[in-house]
């Protein structure tokens, strides 16, 4: 295999929500890492959450004014369909005037059009599946692909088999739990570093049932020696700060609605509460961050409660479901939370499940392809 002597020219595609963004932002730094000369352009959707976390990280990115089908209501997909033909036209534009070398694919709305595109300019493409049960957009997209990256065994039900590689769910590279961050972290969200605490988060863009679960919970989560530290999601954020001007949040229950430094957060957290996203989950594999899933039901196929299970059958994490949530999940997090030698063992069963450097192996994968 020879070398091109130029770095790639690679366009990043994807998003809508963290679990599509963090793996593209990760993939692109470790093509930074082998290439430090390389030319990266994302391709996100106008409005969409990477139009903000992409430039934060460093990366140019171009917005397509694509959208979602809505399945319930047809009519209301004129205009969608209106907008994926802009977008179509947009990605040609893009890519005849970027010249990728590749195209990497992460799911979600833009990457539908813009890997369109570049296989039709006859462009590699190179797509990654965070779930166990793939998306949509990259079903459609497995048939031109030159390679598949998965985190899960089987996946070759659903892409040909020969195109599927198993490299796991690329992690963001600023996840490191130290002493050093536990006390920055404490400081930063305005934590007592005498309590225990538990971090709760609804994925990428907050939970209805864990925001309710919470608020149903208020009470003993007062009395529990217990500190909260409680990420809500944007689109909740102004109905449950209107709940703490009126006094109802306890002092020991601290609210965001989005956590930028996820390092602080899980270096303070001795237990975590999450949905079961297939990024969330492999953070806390490679942290051996003890958790209670609380799979999201609105999600194609339930893949959050296969995601779930997964860890389950290993004793690596608790499941409460979406339904039992509202009732028990705080009665089961505030015992386990006391609980050291049960959060040391789900500790050191998650930690095995982990998947490091999966963003680097990605890569040699992109460098394969490149060389050819
Ligand atoms: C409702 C929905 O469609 N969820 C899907 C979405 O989840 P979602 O977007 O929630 O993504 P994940 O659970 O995979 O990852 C969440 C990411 O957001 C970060 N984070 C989260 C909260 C916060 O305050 N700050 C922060 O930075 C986490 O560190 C993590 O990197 O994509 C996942 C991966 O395709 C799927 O498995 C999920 O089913």
């Amino acid at each position: 295999m020879t070398s091109p002597l130029r770095s790639p020219r690679v366009i990043i595609s994807g998003g809508g929500t963290g679990g599509h963004i963090f793996p593209a932002i990760s993939i692109a730094n470790a093509i930074m890492d082998r290439w430090p000369d390389a030319e990266i352009l994302f391709v996100g959707a106008e409005n969409r959450m990477e139009m903000e976390r992409v430039p934060a990280a460093g990366y140019s990115i171009v917005g397509l004014p694509v959208a979602g089908f809505d399945r319930r209501n047809p009519l209301r997909n004129i205009p969608v369909a209106i907008k994926l033909m802009k977008s179509m036209l947009k990605a040609k534009k893009i890519v005849t005037s970027f010249k990728p070398d590749i195209a990497v694919g992460v799911g979600g709305y833009a990457s539908g059009p813009t890997l369109r595109a570049a296989a039709a300019a006859g462009v590699p493409t190179l797509l990654q599946e965070q779930n166990s049960y793939a998306g949509v957009t990259n079903k459609i997209l497995a048939r031109k692909a030159a390679r598949i990256c998965v985190a899960y065994e089987g996946m070759e039900r659903f892409f040909p088999k020969e195109k599927i590689v198993l490299t796991g769910n690329p992690t963001r590279q600023d996840l490191v739990v130290s002493e050093e961050n536990r006390k920055s972290g404490y400081a930063h969200f305005g934590l007592n570093p005498e309590l225990k605490t538990i971090l709760l988060v609804g994925g990428s863009l907050g939970a209805r049932t864990l925001n309710e679960s919470v608020i149903a919970s208020l009470a003993s989560i007062e009395q529990s020696g217990v500190q909260l530290l409680w990420q809500c999601g944007n689109y909740y954020f102004k109905e449950i700060s209107a709940l703490r001007e009126q006094g109802v949040i306890p002092g020991n229950v601290h609210l965001f609605d989005f956590l930028t430094r996820m390092d602080y957060a899980y270096s303070v957290a001795d237990l975590v509460i999450s949905r079961a996203g297939a990024g969330s989950i492999s953070e806390f594999s490679l942290l051996g961050k003890p958790v209670v899933l609380v799979p999201s039901p609105n999600v194609a196929e339930d893949h959050q409660t296969q995601n779930a299970m997964a860890l389950v059958r290993n004793d690596a994490a608790v499941m409460v479901t979406d339904a039992e949530a509202k009732g028990c999940l705080f009665e089961t997090a505030l015992r386990l939370v006391k609980d050291d030698s049960r959060l040391d063992e789900l500790s050191r069963n998650i930690l095995k499940l982990a998947q490091p450097g999966s963003a680097r192996r990605i890569v040699d994968e992109i460098a394969k392809i490149y060389a050819h």
